[in-house]
């Protein structure tokens, strides 16, 4: 029997590059959902009432539709006990503490960015911000996305900035942030991580990390020119979380970096 994969927000730019996708991958499609049931033209899965019905008749759902959705959603989840992919960015701490504790119930694989090269990228900025000293080296994030996008900073410029922080020994919101300068924002904080977000037309997603000092830069970048490169990863997370244990995975688990 094939898995039955169920996809929320399945007429999105993710949504219907999940379904082609899902089926691809020899996986079968269980149906989709959206803001307003019923409305299914063009889409290969019937839409179902709502996240509800799709747990119930799914494997396994997974989730690119905004960070509003995402407590209900993971709710569902350990209500259905069934596994879930999440892959929404812009998630608050209490969003974040609701997809935490759903994973208690069931397992559930959040990732900022389901594409390898980004995963290989969170580990090496780990390693490099391990050995550059905040005192000398100054972090800064930068990312492009296309004109649609909603949140900002993109999940994976806040993923980065978490590596970078772990990899000095501390957290994100000990080191401190810095985003969106405009004015008099006096000089930059010692050992904080910087942030820029551009939009502008249809960029799939970009990514650079940058360490400054006096004598030196290094910085790493990363771009992806498809977004079906987020979907292929999403769906290989789905088949990945068949049989595992309730906990909350990261796509460097489906990787096997972890
Ligand atoms: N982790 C990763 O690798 C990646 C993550 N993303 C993230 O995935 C998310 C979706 O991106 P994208 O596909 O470009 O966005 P789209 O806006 O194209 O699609 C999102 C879909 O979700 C549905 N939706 C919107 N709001 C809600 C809501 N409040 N409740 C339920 N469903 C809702 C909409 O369905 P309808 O209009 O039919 O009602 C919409 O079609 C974003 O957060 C993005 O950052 C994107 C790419 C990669
Ligand atoms: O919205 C997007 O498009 C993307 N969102 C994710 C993010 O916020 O990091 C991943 C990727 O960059 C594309």
């Amino acid at each position: 029997m094939p898995v039955r994969i169920g996809i929320a927000g399945i007429a999105g730019r993710m949504g219907r590059l999940l379904a082609e996708e899902a089926l691809a991958a020899g996986a079968a499609l269980a149906g989709g959902t959206r803001r307003e049931a019923g409305a299914a033209a063009g889409l290969p899965a019937p839409v179902l009432p709502d996240i509800g019905a799709l747990f119930a008749a799914s494997d396994v759902v997974i989730d690119f539709t905004h960070a509003s959705a995402a407590a209900a959603h993971v709710a569902a989840a350990a209500a259905a006990g069934r596994p879930f992919v999440l892959g929404t960015s812009g998630l608050s701490a209490e969003q974040e503490a609701a997809v935490a504790a759903a994973a208690r119930q069931v397992p559930i694989v959040y990732a900022a960015n389901f594409a390898p090269g980004v995963n290989l990228f969170l580990a090496i900025a780990e390693r490099m911000a391990a050995a550059l000293p905040p005192e000398q080296y100054d972090a800064e994030i930068v990312e492009m996305h296309h004109r649609q996008k909603v949140d900002a900073p993109s999940g994976t410029a806040v993923a980065l900035g978490r590596a970078v922080a772990r990899g000095r020994g501390t957290t994100l919101e000990a080191a401190g942030t810095e985003s969106g300068r405009d004015g008099h924002t006096g000089a930059r904080g010692t050992g904080s991580i910087g942030f820029a977000a551009l939009r502008g037309g249809q960029v799939v997603g970009e990514h650079t990390l940058l360490f400054a000092a006096a004598s030196e830069h290094i910085a790493l970048t990363h771009r992806s020119f498809d977004r079906r490169v987020y979907a292929t990863g999403a769906v290989r997370a789905a088949l990945w979380l068949q049989g595992k244990a309730p906990g909350l995975y990261d796509m460097k688990h489906v990787l096997g970096m972890a």
